[in-house]
């Protein structure tokens, strides 16, 4: 079992991840006690080498954590469970030229998150191992991630205050990023992890670049959080009352993040998704969006200064989007998320709070911190211009919207889905969802690998269910993850 092997001075206690090219496992440092996390990362050439030799299809996402399961498991016990591996210096990784990232892709998403990590919402890598078959990349470890905390704890469902917070922090952490040049492209709450004191941060550098503007429909991302343009960009269209260029061959990838960023305050206030996918021809719900922004309001149990803000992030068009700094701003200024329930009364943040959620970065910008105080007396005023608005004629103008034909469908308990994806570097289309994929089978003695591989199949299956009955007027796929082709 990987459970009883060491890797330098860290034992390895269990598996915590998997994704396409790499597993995750919980690690204690032997000489201090300390909780890591250990990323490992496959190098392509020695998977196909690996798929090659065995005959088998990488298709599959079972299939394939199964199989780098096995691969490391055999790796080890060649070593008698004990791997002393050397330390690759970080700095040179820093310094690697975009053609040595090319002969050594795996060290992309090392070099870019090390690149940002200064940043105090953003998971820090600690050392980096190499070996011949992966790299291990040791990181800070935390017991939480985004997603099992809104979907199974619940733990925003009646806390205002965590939830900007929590949102304001990833925000600061993502800006910090763009600053430095480096777009996520793959924001979701699976990648946003929390301490034990709702501090979030921010992993998964995987499908990160460093080009400013992407070509339409260049396909990355995970398909709940991907933007429009990213999926299928309408040429000659106006949307939303707006014009969209239909001469525009590149797109900026910081409001790609963006819309990911509306995608989440939506999951962390409602507990949903708004549609699968934001593709006009396959997705019902965005169809319907894409014609009137006012569906929002009936699938979901926003508060009207939510919808508003929601508004300004979820524009087709890329370059009307709200920039990071006044979303910051204006989320950190609403008084409601929900039309009714704990989060229909949510305090303003005073700029103290504010600041405090988001000055986790080493090399602050302070210069632009100075636009929160200014806005914020703004906000205040129009709210309490607002307040003398009466009750009646606000209700009247809830009442005239616009008829949709779209069922309400935020009467039950709508979880979100989790899916694992398969990544392909041979082929950027659609992969399979692990529910698709042929059962796991062991051919080693890794008891503790196939319980945690089980495990993780049932609850998804539970969590599909719990997607089919909420959305079955609105299924249209799994959530699939696109690799980038830049
Ligand atoms: N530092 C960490 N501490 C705790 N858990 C972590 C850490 N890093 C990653 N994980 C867990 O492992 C999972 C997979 O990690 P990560 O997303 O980095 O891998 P990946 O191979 O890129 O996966 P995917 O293909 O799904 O994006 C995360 O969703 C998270 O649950």
């Amino acid at each position: 079992m990987l459970s009883d092997c060491l890797l330098n001075n860290f034992r390895i206690t269990s598996q915590i991840g998997s994704g396409a090219y790499g597993l995750v496992f919980h690690v204690v440092d032997i000489l201090t006690n300390r909780e890591y996390a250990v990323k490992t990362v496959f190098k392509s050439s020695s998977m196909d080498e690996f798929y090659n030799k065995n005959g088998l299809n990488n298709n599959s996402q079972v299939a394939r954590t199964t199989l780098l399961q096995t691969q490391l498991y055999h790796f080890f016990k060649s070593f008698q469970k004990k791997l002393f591996l050397p330390l690759v210096d970080l700095d040179s990784i820093l310094q690697l030229t975009e053609n040595e990232l090319n002969r050594l892709p795996h060290y992309r998403e090392i070099a870019f998150q090390l690149k940002v990590q200064s940043h105090g919402n953003i998971v820090k890598i600690h050392q980096v191992l190499e070996s011949s078959i992966a790299t291990f990349i040791v990181m800070d470890y935390y017991d939480r991630d985004l997603f099992t905390s809104i979907v199974d704890h619940k733990h925003f469902i009646n806390d205002g205050v965590l939830i900007k917070k929590v949102f304001l922090q990833l925000c600061s952490a993502l800006d910090h990023c763009h600053r430095l040049g480096i777009y996520h492209c793959d924001i979701k709450p699976e990648n946003v992890l929390l301490d034990r004191n709702d501090n979030a941060y921010l992993c998964d550098f995987g499908l990160s670049t460093k080009s400013k503007y992407l070509a339409p429909n260049v396909c990355v991302g995970s398909s709940y959080y991907m933007a429009p343009e990213r999926i299928l960009y309408c040429l000659n269209t106006t949307t939303n009352g707006i014009h969209v260029d239909e001469c525009c061959s590149s797109l900026p990838t910081d409001t790609g993040d963006i819309w990911s960023l509306g995608i989440i305050l939506i999951n962390l206030t409602c507990i949903r998704n708004p549609w699968l996918k934001a593709h006009q021809k396959e997705d019902n719900t965005f169809h319907h969006f894409a014609n009137d922004n006012n569906v929002l309001k009936k699938i979901l149990p926003l508060s009207n200064e939510l919808f508003a803000v929601l508004t300004k992030i979820l524009q087709l068009n890329p370059y009307t989007r709200i920039d990071m700094k006044t979303l910051m701003s204006e989320v950190s200024s609403l008084t409601s998320f929900t039309k009714e329930g704990p989060l229909s009364q949510v305090p303003i943040l005073s700029s103290e709070v504010y600041m405090t959620h988001i000055i986790r970065n080493e090399n602050l910008f302070l210069d632009d911190l100075s636009h929160f105080a200014a806005d914020q007396e703004q906000d205040q005023e129009q709210e309490q211009v607002q307040e003398q608005v009466p009750e009646e004629e606000q209700e009247q103008e809830e009442d005239v919207e616009p008829e949709s034909d779209i069922p309400s469908t935020y009467n039950s308990d709508g979880s979100m889905e989790k899916y694992e994806y398969t990544n392909n570097h041979n082929n950027n289309t659609f992969l399979s969802s692990s529910m698709d994929s042929t059962p796991y089978q062991s051919d080693i003695d890794d008891v503790g690998a196939f319980k945690d591989c089980k495990l993780q199949q049932d609850t998804l299956r539970n969590r599909l269910l719990c997607l089919q009955m909420n959305f079955s007027t609105f299924t249209d796929g799994p959530n699939e993850k696109w690799l980038p082709d830049y």
